[in-house]
């Protein structure tokens, strides 16, 4: 997508120096746009647990040209090894990262050693392009739910959208962002309550940034104001992200996510999730009792990140010495969503849509 008119991802080879990734440094958006080099495996990792790159697609993707940079440095089996457990502990929650690891490990180990570099680097750039194509299809199918809200109210729609599930998620489009976007240039009439998403705040340095950009109508609310919109009638439907969605289709997201569906399911407001297929765990079933759950530094809770008109600045909120809890995701069970909006399609959260659309995952008889 655009930031200040030129078309950026949020991904890619440094120029004219193809052993070294760049990356936007997301902690400092609105205020300073600002390119990171990454240059090994480990700065790739720290760059996915200091939040320099955050959101499922974009950290799995990260994780993938991690591995390349791996390779270029040693592409041995022992090493590869533990390339891949560093990136996989760097954050433990979005599944796209162990999701992408683990498939380039799983062709990697197939490749003689001298294969490894230039079989890692077409592997991290298809699962790159792959995810610009499917959140682009997100969007194409989610549209169809906002054309049939606007059919239905014929004015403008407003949708709820809580942290930040935006193209800075990804690599371009989003998946939350996506039906909204193509909503946008379908020239339906959108507006969009960003849920300033503490602690780090991506509604509000993110999603924020990202819409007006794009020249998307909407308000900045604090985390608690999306109950009472949605009694008043001001929300026409949520659509959130997701870092992890179980095979039946409960939903690990940013804290908060939880409460924003406890909120529309009582007032009958559709709650929908927008993910890719690499972002769901067909390995668990009870995502309350099997999806970790991050927890960051409490300093994220006790201070604030924000702009003098100068430079960043850290503000500390509460007492030295006030302990704080800091719990990065919760879980939405299934039983709260209205529908996963998917590359294929939309379906209900369940194992029997999401099989559905996924027929390949059906567990096999044998
Ligand atoms: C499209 S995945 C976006 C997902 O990731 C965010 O978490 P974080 O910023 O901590 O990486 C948030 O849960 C978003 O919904």
């Amino acid at each position: 997508m655009k930031i200040e008119g030129k078309h950026y991802h949020t991904i890619w080879l440094k120029d004219n120096n193809p052993e070294v990734i760049e990356v936007i440094d997301q902690r400092l958006l609105p205020h300073q746009m600002e390119v990171y080099e990454v240059n090994s495996v480990d700065e790739a990792a720290k760059a996915i647990s200091d939040m320099v790159v955050r959101g499922a697609p974009l950290i799995g993707v990260t994780a993938a040209y991690g591995l390349y940079l791996a390779c270029l440095k040693n592409p041995s089996n022992d090493h590869l090894i533990k390339a891949a457990n560093t990136l996989k502990a760097s954050r433990p929650t979005a599944v796209n990262l162990a999701w992408a690891v683990d498939l380039m490990m799983k062709e990697l180990m197939d490749f003689s050693e001298n294969e490894r570099v230039q079989k890692a680097l077409t592997m991290a750039d298809k699962i790159k392009a792959d995810d610009i194509e499917v959140c682009r299809n997100i969007g194409v199918h989610g549209l169809n739910i906002i054309r049939n809200l606007y059919q239905k109210h014929q004015r403008t729609i407003n949708i709820l959208t809580h942290c930040n599930a935006g193209w800075l998620a990804t690599i371009d489009w989003g998946t939350a962002t996506s039906p909204i976007y193509q909503a946008i240039a379908e020239g339906i009439p959108i507006h969009v309550w960003v849920d300033e998403t503490r602690p780090r705040n991506q509604g509000a340095n993110l999603t924020a940034y990202e819409l007006l950009q794009q020249e998307v109508p909407h308000t900045l609310v604090v985390d608690n104001t999306g109950g009472h919109l949605m009694q008043h009638g001001m929300v026409d439907m949520v659509i959130v992200g997701t870092d992890r969605t179980t095979a039946q289709g409960d939903v690990a997201n940013k804290i908060g996510t939880y409460l924003k569906a406890l909120a529309a399911k009582d007032n009958n407001i559709p709650f929908y999730v927008a993910l890719p297929s690499s972002t769901i765990d067909w390995d668990l079933n009870d995502g309350l009792k099997e999806i970790p759950i991050e927890q960051r530094s409490g300093e994220e809770v006790t201070s604030i990140w924000g702009w003098t008109g100068e430079k960043m600045q850290k503000v500390q909120l509460s007492p030295t010495g006030t302990p704080a809890a800091n719990y990065g995701f919760d879980v939405t069970p299934a039983r709260l969503v209205t529908g996963l909006i998917t590359e294929r399609g939309i379906c209900s959260a369940s194992s029997e849509g999401l099989l559905t659309l996924f027929p390949e995952k059906a567990p096999s008889n044998g």
